[in-house]
C-alpha cells in the first residue's frame, strides 16, 4: 500500500512542478513552444541557400553578450533569490507532509493536524508569491535584455554597406533580429537564473533527501550522472538540429517576405500556385527540421523517464524492506520519494539546459555573424566633419571601381567637374555604371583607383553622415514609409516644421493631390506608399528632398515607370529643386533633359575575353592567321 500511496504522491509533485515550469514559460519557454514561433521564413532557390553559420563556443558568446545584462543582473539576482526561496518553501512543505503522516495518519490523533496543515498552507501561499516574484523579476530582465540586444544588432545593420544586404535574403536578416536574438537571452539571461536555481533546487531537494536516509539517497544518487550522460548524448545532435531549424525557418520567411512584397506582379501573372509552391517546398524543409528536433525531444524523454523510474523501484523496494525491519517509518519513506520526486526533475531540468545551450548556440552563431560583418566604407580616424553648408563642387579624378565579388570593373579612369549649381545629365546603355557613380559619390562603396572630391576635400577624408548630408538622392523607385504624407515628407529632415513640409509640397507640385486625400496631410500612405500613384509618390519624394536642401542633388532616373503626361508634370517641379545645387541627372531618356545641360556618355567596359573575340574577329576580316 505503502508503494501505491507514495506513486500516487509523486504524481501530484512532479504535477506541481511541472505547473511551476510552465509558468515560467513567458522567461524561458520550453524548446518545443520556442521552435513552433520561430517558424518564419523563406528561401528561394537551393544555390540561393544561406550556408550555417560559423559554429562558435559558449565562451565566446558570453564575452560579447554578458556585458549586456548589466544594470539587469539586480532583476535576474532577484529572480534567482526569490526562485530558491520557494524551492526552500517547497523543501519545508515536504517535510510537513511526512510529520503528518506518522503524526496524526499514522497515529490517528486529529489535534496534531491543524497546526502542521495551517503552517503547509502558509508555506504553499509564500511559495506562489516567490514563484509569481521571481518569474516576474527574471521576464523584466529577459525583456529589457531583449530590447537593448536587439537595438544593439539592428544599429550594426545600419552601419553596414549595401552590398551586405544586396547579398543576403531579408527574411534570414529579420528572423536573426527577432528569433535568434531571443535564444541568446535564454542563453545569458533568464538562462543563467534557471541554471542556477536548478542547480540549487538539486542540492536542497538532494540534501533533504540525504537529511532523512543518507545511505538509500546515494544508492538513488549514483543514478544521476547517467542523467547527465543522456543530455550530453543528446546536445551535440540537438544544436545541428537547431542550426537546420533556424536555416530553413529564415527561408521560408524569406519567401513569405518576397511573395507578399511582389504580390500584384505575383497576382497580375498569375504565379500563386508557383508561390504557393515555393513556400510548400520551404514549409517541407522546416517540417523536416523540427521533426528531427521532435524526434530528438521525443527520444529524450522516455529515456529520462525509465532512469527515473528505475531510480523509483528501487526506493520503494528498498523503502518498504527499511519499514519491515523499523528502521523508516512511512511518512520517512514518502518525505524520501517526495524529495526524489522533486530531485530528478531538477537533475533533468539541468539535463534540459544543456539542450537548450546547443539550440542557443545555434541562434548565437548567427547573430555574431551579423556583428562581426564590417562596413566595407568606414570612416577614417582624421575624418573631418563639414561644419559649413556645402559649396557643391564635385570633382571625379580618374575613378576606376569593381565591385567586390566581380571580376569585371565597372567604371575605369572617369574624370569629370560639377561646378557649383551646375547640372550634369549622366547618360548611357543599361549597365554601363550610371548608378554606381551615384554610390560612389554616397560612399555606399569607395572606388579602387582615383579620388572623388567634394569642394576639393577627398570625400574619404570627410564623415559619412556629414558627407550624406550634403547630398540628397532621389532614387529611381521613389521609396516611402508607412507612415503619414506629412512624415514621409519631414523624413527628409529631422524637425522640419508643417509649414516647411507645405512649403515643399507646394514647390514639389503635391499640395493640391495632398490635401485632396481624405485626411490631408495626415492620410496614410499605404505600405511603401502603395496608395498614391507612381507620379504622386515622385511628387513626394521630391518635396523630401526639397524640405532636405541639399546642396548637391543625384537625381537617379527620376522619370522611370512615370508617362509622358506625367513625366512632363514631375519635370516643372523637378527643376524647381535642382535651382542652385549641383546636380548629376541620371537618365537613358534625353527628352525631359534641359536645353544646354552638360551631358556625359558612359559606355559598359566590356570584359578582356570580348575584346580579345573583338580583335580575333577584326584580325581574321583582315586575312591574318590566328
Ligand atoms: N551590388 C552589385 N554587385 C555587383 N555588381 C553590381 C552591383 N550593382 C550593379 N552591379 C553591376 O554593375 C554594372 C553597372 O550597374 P549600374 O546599376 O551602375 O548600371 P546603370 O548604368 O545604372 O544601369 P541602368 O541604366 O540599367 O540602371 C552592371 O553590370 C551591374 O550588373
Amino acid at each position: 500500500m505503502a508503494p501505491a500511496l507514495g506513486r500516487l504522491r509523486l504524481g501530484r509533485l512532479r504535477r506541481r512542478r511541472l505547473g511551476r515550469r510552465r509558468r515560467m514559460v513567458v522567461v524561458n519557454p520550453p524548446q518545443s513552444r520556442r521552435v513552433s514561433r520561430r517558424l518564419s521564413f523563406t528561401p528561394g532557390d537551393r544555390a540561393d541557400r544561406p550556408t550555417l553559420a560559423p559554429a562558435v563556443t559558449i565562451r565566446r558568446t558570453f564575452r560579447e553578450f554578458w556585458p549586456g545584462t548589466r544594470g539587469l543582473r539586480r532583476l535576474f539576482v532577484a529572480g534567482t533569490v526569490l526562485a530558491i526561496l520557494a524551492a526552500v518553501c517547497e523543501v519545508a512543505a515536504i517535510a510537513l507532509f511526512g510529520h503528518i503522516t506518522d503524526k496524526v495518519l499514522t497515529t490517528r490523533v486529529l489535534s496534531a493536524f491543524w497546526a502542521p496543515a495551517l503552517a503547509w498552507l502558509a508555506l504553499a501561499v509564500v511559495a506562489g508569491v516567490m514563484s509569481f516574484g521571481g518569474a516576474y523579476v527574471t521576464a523584466l530582465g529577459a525583456e529589457r535584455f531583449l530590447l537593448s540586444l536587439r537595438d544593439r544588432v539592428f544599429a550594426h545593420v545600419q552601419t553596414l554597406s549595401p552590398d551586405f544586404f544586396e547579398n543576403r535574403r531579408l527574411g534570414d536578416l529579420m528572423a536573426r533580429l527577432t528569433d535568434d536574438i531571443e535564444a541568446i537571452e535564454q542563453l545569458v539571461g533568464s538562462g543563467m537564473v534557471k541554471v542556477l536555481t536548478t542547480v540549487v533546487s538539486v542540492v536542497f531537494f538532494a540534501g533533504a533527501a540525504f537529511f532523512i536516509r543518507w545511505d538509500l539517497a546515494l544508492v538513488t544518487l549514483a543514478l544521476v550522472p547517467a542523467f547527465l550522460l543522456v543530455s550530453k548524448l543528446f546536445a551535440a545532435r540537438f544544436r545541428v538540429a537547431a542550426a537546420n531549424e533556424r536555416l530553413s525557418n529564415g527561408a521560408m520567411n524569406s519567401v513569405i517576405e518576397e511573395s507578399l512584397a511582389n504580390q500584384s506582379l505575383v497576382q497580375a501573372y498569375n504565379r500563386q500556385t508557383t508561390e504557393s509552391r515555393r513556400l510548400h517546398r520551404e514549409g517541407r524543409g522546416w517540417l523536416r527540421a523540427n521533426m528531427w528536433q521532435a524526434r530528438l525531444s521525443g527520444l529524450y524523454g522516455p529515456m529520462v523517464q525509465v532512469l527515473q523510474t528505475i531510480c523509483m523501484v528501487v526506493i520503494l523496494g528498498v523503502g518498504a524492506w527499511e519499514i519491515a525491519e523499523g528502521r523508516l517509518t512511512i511518512g520517512g519513506l514518502l518525505a524520501f520519494a517526495a524529495y526524489l520526486g522533486l530531485l530528478y526533475p531538477a537533475v533533468q531540468s539541468l539535463g534540459e539546459i544543456a539542450l537548450t545551450v546547443s539550440e542557443a548556440a545555434a541562434g548565437s552563431d548567427r547573430v555574431m555573424e551579423i556583428l562581426d560583418a564590417r562596413p566595407s566604407v568606414n570612416d577614417r580616424a582624421t575624418a573631418l566633419t563639414l561644419v559649413s553648408r556645402s559649396h557643391g563642387r564635385i570633382e571625379f579624378e580618374d575613378v576606376g571601381f569593381t565591385y567586390p565579388g566581380r571580376h569585371r570593373p565597372t567604371l575605369r579612369h572617369l574624370s569629370l567637374t560639377a561646378q557649383p549649381g551646375e547640372l550634369i545629365v549622366c547618360t548611357g546603355p543599361s549597365g554601363a555604371g550610371k548608378s554606381t557613380l551615384a554610390k560612389l559619390l554616397l560612399r555606399f562603396y569607395d572606388p579602387d583607383q582615383g579620388r572623388i572630391l567634394l569642394d576639393g576635400v577627398d570625400i574619404r577624408d570627410l564623415t559619412r553622415s556629414s558627407l550624406r548630408e550634403a547630398i540628397t538622392i532621389l532614387h529611381q523607385e521613389s521609396m516611402l514609409f508607412s507612415g503619414s504624407v506629412r512624415e514621409n515628407i519631414a523624413y527628409g529632415r529631422p524637425g522640419a516644421t508643417f509649414d516647411e513640409v507645405v512649403k515643399a509640397a507646394v514647390l514639389a507640385g503635391a499640395h493640391d493631390f495632398i490635401t485632396a486625400l481624405p485626411r490631408g496631410y495626415d492620410t496614410p500612405v499605404g505600405q511603401r506608399g502603395r496608395q498614391l500613384s507612381g507620379g504622386q509618390r515622385q511628387r513626394i519624394a521630391i518635396a523630401r528632398a526639397l524640405v532636405r536642401d541639399a546642396p548637391v542633388l543625384v537625381l537617379d532616373e527620376p522619370m522611370t515607370g512615370l508617362d509622358e503626361v506625367t513625366a512632363a508634370r514631375v519635370m516643372e517641379p523637378l527643376r524647381r529643386l535642382m535651382t542652385g545645387r549641383t546636380t548629376i541627372l541620371i537618365t537613358h531618356d534625353l527628352r525631359h533633359v534641359p536645353e544646354g545641360a552638360r551631358t556625359i556618355v558612359l559606355e559598359p567596359l566590356r570584359s578582356q575575353a570580348r575584346i580579345r573575340l573583338k580583335r580575333l574577329g577584326a584580325r581574321l576580316a583582315a586575312g591574318a592567321g590566328v
